[in-house]
């Protein structure tokens, strides 16, 4: 897995001798995301491309080795990373194209049946399990965002232990915006969490889905922590079956079970 650690001119070139950037596919808090193509194995790929603000070095090293830790991780359920590239200022980061993008995007045009949310969430559920259990990381921003759909229907998760490294580092990110919706109440409180933070906000995924938008989402992100803090966990509305109603609530407990039960559960 290429891991190209300064900042020379040859990475560019050699970045354009493997890869052939196009149009622009999603833009998030942390930078851009391009379809790309590589020219060898003429596979689809998506480039994320970061914008960093730090020149220290070890701060980028650190990325890179954590999204060469990441490319190592080989499941259905999570998208594929294949390699980082710094050029410039700039941090490119080369990963699996998912042709339908994410379900966030497909939200935009309504909210999404019971049915399909149930398979959405179950194969979430998988590539939890695959994090948690294979590779002993916590994902850390479970959202519709976060979640990709292939040409053939396949659900993959996204973005996994990626966003947490980013932010420890100084790469630029605007502030908080855009996830504190999705959080776990023992999150907020810094107290010490573990991989059932992720189960939370597979729950508020799962009225995202249901709604549109996960709870509180016309409160302001600085606000949204106290009101979650303060408030009982959300429910669905009368429309959805009581299965999923209960499996929500047993999401959005604080002390949620351990993710296998959640799988069993749902099959
Ligand atoms: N591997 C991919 N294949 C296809 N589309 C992708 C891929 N990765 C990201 N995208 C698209 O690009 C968009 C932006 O992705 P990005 O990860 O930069 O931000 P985000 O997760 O939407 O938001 P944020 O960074 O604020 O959490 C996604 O919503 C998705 O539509």
């Amino acid at each position: 897995m290429p891991l190209l650690l300064n900042r020379k001119k040859e990475n560019k070139i050699m970045y354009e001798n493997i890869y052939e950037k196009h149009e622009r596919i999603g833009k998030g808090s942390f930078g851009e995301v391009f379809k790309g193509i590589n020219k060898n194995t003429k596979e689809s790929v998506a480039i994320k491309i970061l914008d960093l603000d730090t020149e220290n070095d070890e701060d980028i090293a650190d990325v890179q080795k954590e999204i060469s830790i990441l490319s190592k991780f080989d499941s259905e359920y999570v998208t594929k990373y294949h390699g980082s590239y710094l050029i410039d200022t700039k941090l490119w980061i080369v990963m699996d194209y998912a042709a339908v993008g994410s379900v966030r995007k497909i939200l935009k045009s309504g909210a999404i049946e019971e049915k399909f949310i149930s398979v959405i969430i179950r194969e979430v559920l998988y590539g939890l399990n695959y994090l948690h259990k294979s590779c002993g990381i916590i994902h850390r921003d479970i959202k519709a965002a976060n979640i990709l759909l292939t040409s053939e229907g396949k659900v993959k998760l996204c973005d996994f232990g990626v966003s947490g490294q980013i932010t420890m580092t100084n790469i630029k990110r605007n502030s908080f915006v855009g996830t504190p919706y999705w959080m776990a109440p023992e999150v907020i409180r810094r107290s010490n969490y573990d991989s059932k933070a992720d189960i939370w906000s597979l729950g508020i995924t799962i009225i995202e889905l249901a709604s549109g938008n996960p709870p509180y989402a016309n409160e302001d992100p600085r606000n949204v922590i106290y009101v979650i803090l303060k408030s009982k966990p959300a429910k669905l509305g009368s429309n959805f079956s009581l299965a999923i109603k209960e499996f929500l609530d047993f999401c959005l407990r604080e002390e949620p079970e351990d993710v296998n039960i959640y799988i069993y559960i749902l099959l």
